[in-house]
């Protein structure tokens, strides 16, 4: 589905998954704004200086990235879609070298947690962190490093010509990431929205989450992820995050109106479309 021409801030250069989302979902116009960091991409949406910015915000394999849900919970953005895109880890390197040849590989940290299989099968390499998977195999075209390795998705290679050495190196065939497109909150209610993501704190009081989730089944509601997060200013305590799908936003409504009975903080972070059918 085409999506409008908007300024958008992306985690990672040309190459990267995040850019691959948005070659496959916006149109060809859209313009982006490359960040090195998760916490870059959400200020330049909070500094005005785009108009959405899109986060990797978990992995069918490494799970949640937690840092990006406080950084959304504290920014106060909101969701308004979300995109799931198929991942590839192709390790890639100068031409004419084997994996032998190979005695480090740099990439993002959720990249790398993604190929821990394959990794624990070749101690001999180093694992470096870097800030995407594009960018350091960018930069070994550029400085004709050997024995260097990158990480990355189907194209990249070419795109700075580069060889793959190993293809699907991640810990299974079927590895996706979910991104999402944020945006600052308005007035308008999206209309189609089945789906939310709500953050809240409960107060520390007997079946509180047991009630939560009875309401939830009460009001016909399919919970897909629920994901606990340390409050730092309160030690051991946590805040809980809830994807929940409904038919109808007055469901969504009411749940609400039930939670503010049970909780100390409530906030939703998104009315949206599912990415699923
Ligand atoms: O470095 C990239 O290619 C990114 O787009 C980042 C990112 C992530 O943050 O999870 C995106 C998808 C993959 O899961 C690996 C890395």
């Amino acid at each position: 589905m085409p999506m409008q021409n908007l300024k958008i801030a992306i985690q990672g250069i040309e190459g990267s998954n995040h850019h691959k989302v948005i070659r496959d979902y916006f149109e060809a116009e859209t313009q982006i704004k490359a960040c090195a960091t998760f916490r870059e991409v959400v200020y330049a949406l909070v500094n005005n200086q785009v108009e959405a910015s899109l986060m990797a915000i978990e992995n069918s394999i490494a799970g949640s990235i937690l840092p990006n849900y406080r950084l959304l919970i504290d920014a106060n953005l909101q969701i308004t879609q979300e995109f799931y895109l198929n991942i590839s880890h192709n390790l890639v390197a100068l031409p004419n070298q084997s994996l032998n040849d190979i005695t480090q590989v740099k990439s993002h940290q959720m990249a790398l947690h993604q190929c821990g299989n394959f990794f624990s099968k070749h101690p001999h390499i180093k694992l470096i962190e870097d800030v995407d998977t594009a960018l350091p195999a960018k930069l070994i075209a550029k400085n004709q490093q050997k024995n260097l390795a990158a990480l990355v998705p189907n194209g990249t290679a070419e795109l700075f010509g580069l060889e793959v050495i190993q293809p699907n190196v991640q810990d299974t065939n079927t590895n996706e990431t979910r991104f999402v497109l944020l945006k600052k909150p308005t007035q308008t209610e999206n209309q189609d929205a089945n789906k939310a993501t709500l953050h809240f704190e409960l107060k520390h009081e007997q079946g509180n989450l047991a009630n939560l989730l009875t309401t939830m089944s009460e009001l016909g509601m399919n919970l897909t992820k629920i994901q606990s997060i340390p409050i730092a200013h309160k030690q051991w305590n946590y805040a809980f995050i809830v994807d929940v799908r409904f038919k109808h936003i007055r469901d969504y409504k009411k749940l609400i109106r039930v939670l503010n009975a049970s909780t100390e903080v409530i906030q939703t972070l998104g009315l949206y479309k599912s990415g699923r059918t």
